[in-house]
């Protein structure tokens, strides 16, 4: 079985460096004429998928948004799911979960199990319970060809305060983290499969992203301010794992699935030439 590093790495190869999040917002449903409701979440979603899935390396659904819609919302996070994996997108849900060990093994068996109808090709996870509590899900994933993304450094502008602070040994909380997924990707050719999030926002920071290994995350382009020239000074030479990560600056361009796709080959252009 191809673990989900080999198969993101062949992805960007031939379709490009980009993931967009599926975020169906209210305000946009709106934008794009349809009612707040589960028919104006289907047709969004099953837009986005149909304009984008056939081309862009990843999807990335927001489970928020559709769980705002309770389980006919998650129903549809599930045909959004299979749907987007059938047209041969990666499909990355955001669902950022974490827990202790024993409840993490259930999410991992919920999200990452192909036995579950939610199953996708990774998730988010966040380390906040350390990061070896979310044991179930890398093995979970390893065991199926997935991929787990830890959050990081994010983009919002809470985050430092929690993922600044510096531990006993010097280093900050995020660089612990950072530090101990390094450690998970060892060896892994072409990349690994433990990624993390790292927000396209931060600057400069002083992380040490070297040793990683694995995928980078990038969101926060477009809508929360980051362009894809400040790539360079948050990822200096981890560059070539980025993948960027758009949602309402791309979604924004719907309904029309031509816009829709001319809004995604924009983005992906404009982030390869910052990625050099
Ligand atoms: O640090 C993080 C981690 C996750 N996100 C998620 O990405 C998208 C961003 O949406 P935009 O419309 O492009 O701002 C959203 O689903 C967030 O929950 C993030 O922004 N930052």
């Amino acid at each position: 079985m191809e673990t989900f590093g080999k198969r993101l790495a062949e992805a960007m190869d031939k379709r490009g460096r980009l993931c967009v999040g599926i975020d169906p917002h209210a305000a946009l449903l709106t934008r794009w004429g349809l009612s707040d409701d589960i028919a104006g979440l289907e047709r969004f979603a099953r837009t986005v998928v149909e304009a984008l899935a056939d081309r862009v390396a990843v999807l990335k659904p927001q489970s928020a948004f559709f769980e705002r819609f309770g389980s006919r919302g998650i129903g549809i996070l599930e045909s959004t799911i299979r749907q987007s994996r059938e047209a041969g997108a990666l499909v990355l849900l955001d669902v950022k979960r974490g827990d202790i060990g024993s409840t993490m093994a259930a999410y991992a068996s919920a999200y990452l199990d192909p036995a579950s109808s939610l199953c996708a090709d990774a998730i988010t996870v966040s380390p906040y319970l350390g990061v070896g509590s979310l044991q179930p899900a890398f093995d979970v994933a390893a065991a199926n060809g997935g991929g787990v993304f830890v959050l990081g450094l994010t983009s919002n502008p809470e985050g430092p305060s929690v993922q600044h602070a510096v531990a006993s040994d010097k280093r900050t909380v995020a660089q612990t983290v950072i530090d101990e997924i390094s450690q998970l990707n060892v060896g892994a050719e072409p990349l690994g499969s433990v990624g993390l999030v790292i927000g396209a926002t931060i600057g400069d920071t002083g992380h040490d992203l070297s040793r990683v290994n694995g995928p980078l995350l990038a969101p926060g382009l477009g809508a929360q301010g980051a362009t894809p020239s400040d790539l360079r000074s948050v990822f200096g030479e981890s560059l070539r794992n980025v993948l960027p990560s758009y949602s309402r600056e791309v979604l924004a361009a719907g309904p029309s699935v031509v816009e829709l796709r001319a809004a995604a080959e924009r983005a992906a252009a404009d982030c390869e030439t910052a990625l050099g």
